[in-house]
């Protein structure tokens, strides 16, 4: 799935988009680690699934489009969008060489998820990731067996993050997916004491309490605050996210980097009509039913890439939904009749 962190470059999933728009401005930090740049969107990156298998020939494809028609260069591999958890090692392993050989002078930065129920299995993901040259790597609080306090959580987390020493470490906050609520705001008290290489935190709440103590507590620090839930960037921008990674990215990262670009400007009336008008396109699919699998289906109308249909245990979206989305879309003025790329459906079915 692609999201985007912002900060001048989005994300996506098939990457997920993680942030936005623009060319990276600051790629290095004064102690020599990369971070990513401040606001933009990014997508987190995703694979074209077809029966099942993982159609990694896209990919190339995939890279330019988002590029090109959306303006997203960070992207976020095998998080939520992109199923990465139902996904094998073996494939979670090839999703991520494919994202980072394709994006290689392309992308500003590929960052993969590596979270996994197995800690063994998270470090093999990450040592991986390091190995062929990743710019970062992000972990998920494991989801069935739970860490109940802070404390285990951050000791699992440094575990992983020491497999690839030499990487910037991002925690993955999910809490409705996980069921893990210990609040970001306390896991981020003290954290680099305990993770040397902690880079930020992709926030996928709502809970903007948490997100902004997040932000004031931890001044002092150079952490990305990358936002995860599209239908509120603004009002995370207005509390110092540092960029993006959503699933809306994919297709609508252009639009989301016209409101980035309007918020730097200080130009707050203009950024907010961008909001509201992603907000009633995802208001309005999230009353029919949205979720990955509807998002494969918009991604493959959008883009004319097809992105297959998901793997169970989930279901591929409907012809109504697409239909609607369509619909949707085009009533907005987010899809002209000459965005739309033909052959694209069928395959994605
Ligand atoms: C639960 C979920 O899928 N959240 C999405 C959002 O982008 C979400 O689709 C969007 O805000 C619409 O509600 C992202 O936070 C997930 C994400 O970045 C990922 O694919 O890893």
């Amino acid at each position: 799935s692609a999201a985007a962190p912002a900060g001048r470059s989005g994300g996506t999933d098939g990457a997920e988009a993680w942030w936005g728009a623009r060319p990276a401005t600051a790629r290095a930090r004064t102690d020599g680690r990369r971070r990513p740049d401040n606001l933009g969107v990014s997508v987190e990156g995703r694979r074209g699934l077809t029966r099942g298998e993982i159609n990694f020939s896209v990919i190339g494809q995939y890279v330019d489009y988002l590029v090109k028609e959306q303006g997203v260069k960070n992207i976020f591999v095998n998080g939520t969008t992109g199923e990465g958890l139902s996904l094998s090692i073996s494939e979670r392993r090839q999703v991520a060489e494919e994202w980072v050989t394709k994006g290689k002078d392309k992308l500003d930065q590929v960052v993969i998820h590596v979270g996994a129920l197995s800690l063994k299995e998270s470090q093999e993901l990450a040592q991986h990731a390091a190995e062929i040259g990743a710019d970062g790597i992000a972990v998920i609080a494991p989801f069935f067996l739970k860490p109940w306090t802070k404390d285990i959580l951050i000791n699992f987390l440094k575990e992983v993050a020491a497999a690839a020493p030499a990487l910037p470490f991002y925690y993955y906050h999910i809490p409705a997916l996980t069921g893990v609520k210990i609040r970001a705001e306390e896991l981020l008290d003290g954290i680099q004491d305990k993770i040397p290489t902690f880079q930020g935190l992709k926030f996928s709440d709502t809970d903007l309490l948490d997100f902004g103590q997040c932000v004031d507590q931890n001044r002092q620090q150079q952490f990305a605050f990358l936002f995860g839930v599209d239908e509120q960037l603004l009002s995370a921008l207005v509390m110092g996210a540092t960029g993006a990674v959503g699933s809306t990215y994919n297709y609508l990262g252009k639009k989301t980097n016209q409101m980035l670009e309007a918020f730097e400007r200080k130009d707050l009336s203009l950024a907010l009509n961008y909001q509201f008008c992603i907000q009633r396109f995802i208001n309005f699919v999230v009353k029919l039913g949205f979720g990955v699998s509807q998002t494969k289906a918009i991604m493959t109308l959008v883009s004319g890439i097809p992105m297959g249909p998901p793997r169970l245990p989930l279901q591929k979206a409907s012809r109504e939904f697409t239909d609607s989305a369509e619909a949707k879309l085009k009533s907005l003025d987010f899809l002209s009749f000459t965005d739309l790329k033909d052959g694209s459906l069928e395959a994605s079915s």
